[in-house]
């Protein structure tokens, strides 16, 4: 078992990452100091549920916690007010008190919903991801939960960090092929954003992880936490350097957005995004390689590298307008200044993404 360490003061968790370490739940749970008084609550989705939710609530029972479960429709459109309430509603029926905790067992879609539920529910309770998607290396670590608005993704959301994420890889092998791949979009970005080595490792490995080797697996999902894990230590909040965590998103957010959360997937949209950010560098006068090398890694994940056409421009730019990523007036936008770097940049102007959406649009 691998571990790595948030390191947040107070709010501190490990995370651990490992094939078959679900069978060591119970024993994790009580090392983190999770209560067997007050009920549980386990959120996960309609796909997950299938294939993981009785051995993890077996194991939690055989252990002495009282679970109570609840399961939402599989997919983004779950992460709403609407099923938000639904869940406390369950929590409430359930008895869950100001000890109990909160499980998220699934990909970003439960992990975000059930974090913001953990956060909301009597003011906050305790929280814990249990990750079952290669992107949820990417949303399980940090604490950002949230719901969406039909206006912008993630609007309605706080910092809520977990006691400790539990990362069983055997638990990747049911993914279907197109979310192992959106998963593998996150990875690619922690790999821009931070690590050069790292990105030529990812496009040496790009098949092994396409089919899910698991010692390739192990160690992407590693580095990648590994990336997220320094990131977030220093910024909890996003204040300064978390932002870059953001490469890719502010064109990206905005897609899921205007194709009203069902057509993309997050990562896909993201992969899109962070072409669309090396075109941006490209413009600002950086090198023509970040391009190069940024498309050419996503298309050896079978990754979508171009806009749907049928996606309005004038809806994209608007729904970007309502995303976090505005400072006093200016888009924050994350440029890639080489590869494995980046930049906090300000002075990207709306005309200029709006060209490069575009442009997006014309890819191949
Ligand atoms: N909080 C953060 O820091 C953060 C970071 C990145 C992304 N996100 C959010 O994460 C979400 C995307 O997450 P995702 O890609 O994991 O999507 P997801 O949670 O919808 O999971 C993808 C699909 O895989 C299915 N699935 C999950 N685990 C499975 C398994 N082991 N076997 C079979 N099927 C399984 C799900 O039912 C779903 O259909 C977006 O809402 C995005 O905004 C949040
Ligand atoms: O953890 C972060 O910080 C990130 O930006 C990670 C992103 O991959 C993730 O999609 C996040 O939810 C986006 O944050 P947001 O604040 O722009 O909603
Ligand atoms: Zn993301």
């Amino acid at each position: 078992m691998r571990e790595l360490n948030v390191n947040l003061g107070e709010r501190s968790y490990p995370i651990y990452i490992g094939q078959g370490i679900m069978e060591q739940i119970g024993e994790l749970f009580a090392k983190h100091g999770i209560s067997k008084g007050s009920p549980m609550l386990i959120v996960t989705d309609s796909h997950v549920e299938q294939h993981h939710l009785p051995n993890v609530i077996r194991r939690l029972e055989a252990a002495g916690y009282k679970i109570t479960s609840y399961t939402v429709p599989f997919g983004e459109q779950s992460k709403s007010l609407r099923v938000l309430e639904d869940i406390i509603a369950v929590a409430l029926q359930a008895g869950l008190d100001r000890k109990s905790t909160v499980v998220a067992l699934g990909g970003g879609v439960v992990g975000d919903l059930a974090g913001f539920v953990a956060a909301s529910y009597m003011r906050g309770v305790k929280f814990i991801q249990i990750p079952t998607t290669i992107l949820a290396h990417d949303s399980s670590v940090g604490g950002k939960v949230a719901v969406n608005h039909p206006l912008a993704k993630n609007i309605i959301g706080a910092f809520h960090q977990p006691e400790l994420v539990l990362y069983d890889t055997s638990t990747l092998q049911t993914l279907p092929d197109r979310d192992v791949r959106a998963g593998l979009s996150e990875m690619i970005k922690h790999g821009l954003i931070w690590d050069a080595n790292f990105v030529a490792w990812l496009e040496e490995n790009a098949e092994k992880l396409v089919h899910l080797d698991a010692e390739a697996l192990e160690y992407g999902l590693y580095e990648g936490c590994r990336v997220k894990t320094i990131v977030v230590s220093q910024d909890e909040k996003e204040h300064g350097l978390r932002a870059i965590l953001n490469l890719g998103h502010t064109i990206g957010h905005a897609l899921e957005a205007t194709a009203g959360y069902n057509e993309l997937l997050h990562g896909e949209a993201i992969s899109i995004g962070m072409v669309g950010s090396a075109k941006v560098a490209v413009r600002l006068g950086y090198s023509e390689h970040i391009y190069t090398v940024t498309k050419r890694i996503l298309q050896a994940f079978g990754l979508p590298t171009s806009l749907p056409q049928h996606l309005d421009t004038d809806e994209i730019m608007s729904a970007m307008m309502h995303d976090k990523k505005f400072d006093e007036g200016n888009i924050v936008f994350i440029v890639p200044t080489e590869i494995g770097k980046v930049e906090i940049n300000k002075n990207v102007s709306a005309a200029l993404v709006r060209e490069v959406v575009e442009q997006l649009k014309l890819e191949v």
